[in-house]
């Protein structure tokens, strides 16, 4: 991939800032391990490198196995947060849904409560894989009863499912239409790619299930953010801050789609979910509940309060990060070695965007 696909020119996407060095950007840079109290892409620990710019604080944490070209537009979201600020706010409450992973369905109450009362939306992890990179043996069954649990547990609750890529075609369209009577809001990224996700879409259609796609990893993975759009292979588009570089630049992406979006977490740490809620903030048109209520998974987290959402709404930070709370950023200190590490993937990424200022 050439250097010009990594952050494509978008039409309307302001200049961002000037692209610190990288002396500058880990000036005050602490590394940080999270507790999780649920299992959640395969980990019960989230690290995070957390930076502070003249704007304010911000978050680096692209995930381990992201390379330097991916964290790249990581690190711009971060250089944008801590050394740009973000842009207004047209709202001062963002709708959230809680998000339930791939429990078991007699797990589901335990993780709701954490979500608080007030729930009007539930995003429900499905088609999950293990470590070998097969579905999970049994996952239909499972993903059905979770599913329905959740249902039965609140029956007015708007529900999403986000199988992460993780079904074929035929598993899609079966479970997506097995699951109509539950009345799913959206399907979140049922298959990779975005041909297979306009197929799955149309196929759909054609036996009257009026399930949504929404188009996740063929957003955020793909060199051009925009070509799910054109393709008409969704019917909404979920957009985060930190893949997709920034605040300004994911606003620009919304608005280039013609989509309505929903805005969701990478599992960032509360610096990094206040960025995100800027971003909902800042959209002209928020028609569905976001998917920034992950700060509830953590055990402990770096502000005080954490981001997290009371009574299905998230509050909206105004131009710069909570800052993190001394005492709590200590508690959640990763070791040296970590620390390391994450410098040189600042390093890396860094490398990528010097490349291309
Ligand atoms: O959207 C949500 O409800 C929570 C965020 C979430 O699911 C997520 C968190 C980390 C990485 C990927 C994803 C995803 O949407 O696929
Ligand atoms: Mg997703």
């Amino acid at each position: 991939m050439s250097a010009d696909t990594v952050l494509p020119p978008l039409p309307g996407a302001p200049a961002g800032p000037s692209l610190p060095s990288v002396e500058e950007l880990l000036e005050h840079a602490v590394a940080v391990s999270l507790p999780m109290t649920v299992r959640f892409r395969g980990t019960t620990r989230r690290e995070a490198l957390l930076l502070r710019g003249p704007a304010g604080w911000a978050e680096f944490s692209p995930f381990p196995e992201y390379g330097d070209e991916e964290s790249s537009r990581w690190l711009a979201a971060a250089v944008e947060a801590g050394w740009q600020g973000w842009p207004e706010p047209v709202r001062d409450a963002v709708p959230v849904n809680a998000t339930v992973p791939a429990v078991a369905a007699e797990d589901v109450e335990r993780v709701l409560a954490k979500y608080g009362d007030g729930i009007t939306a539930v995003k429900v992890k499905v088609a999950e894989h293990g470590p070998d990179g097969r579905l999970v043996a049994g996952s239909r069954e499972e993903d059905l009863a979770r599913v329905r649990r959740v249902r039965e547990l609140l029956p007015q609750a708007a529900l999403r499912v986000d199988a992460n890529m993780g079904w074929t075609h035929e598993q899609a369209v079966d479970v997506l239409t097995e699951l109509e009577d539950v009345g799913l809001e959206y399907a979140e990224q049922p298959v990779p790619g975005i041909e297979p996700l306009a197929a799955v879409r149309r196929e759909l259609r054609e036996r009257g299930v009026p399930t949504r796609i929404a188009a996740d990893e063929a957003v955020r993975k793909e060199a051009d953010p925009l070509a799910v759009a054109q393709a008409d292979a969704a019917d909404l588009i979920v957009v985060k801050v930190q893949p997709l570089g920034g605040v300004r630049r994911a606003a620009a992406i919304v608005e280039a789609a013609g989509l309505d979006a929903v805005v969701s977490s990478a599992l960032d740490t509360s610096v990094g979910l206040a960025g995100s809620a800027a971003l909902a903030a800042h959209l002209p048109r928020l028609p569905f509940a976001c998917g920034l209520g992950t700060g509830a998974l953590f055990s402990r987290d770096v502000c005080d309060p954490a981001w997290t959402p009371s009574g299905g709404m998230l509050p909206v930070p105004g131009v710069s990060a909570p800052e993190p709370d001394p005492a709590l950023l200590e508690a959640v200190r990763a070791d040296a070695a970590s620390h390391d590490r994450w410098a040189r993937r600042v390093h890396g990424a860094h490398a990528v965007l010097a490349a291309q200022h």
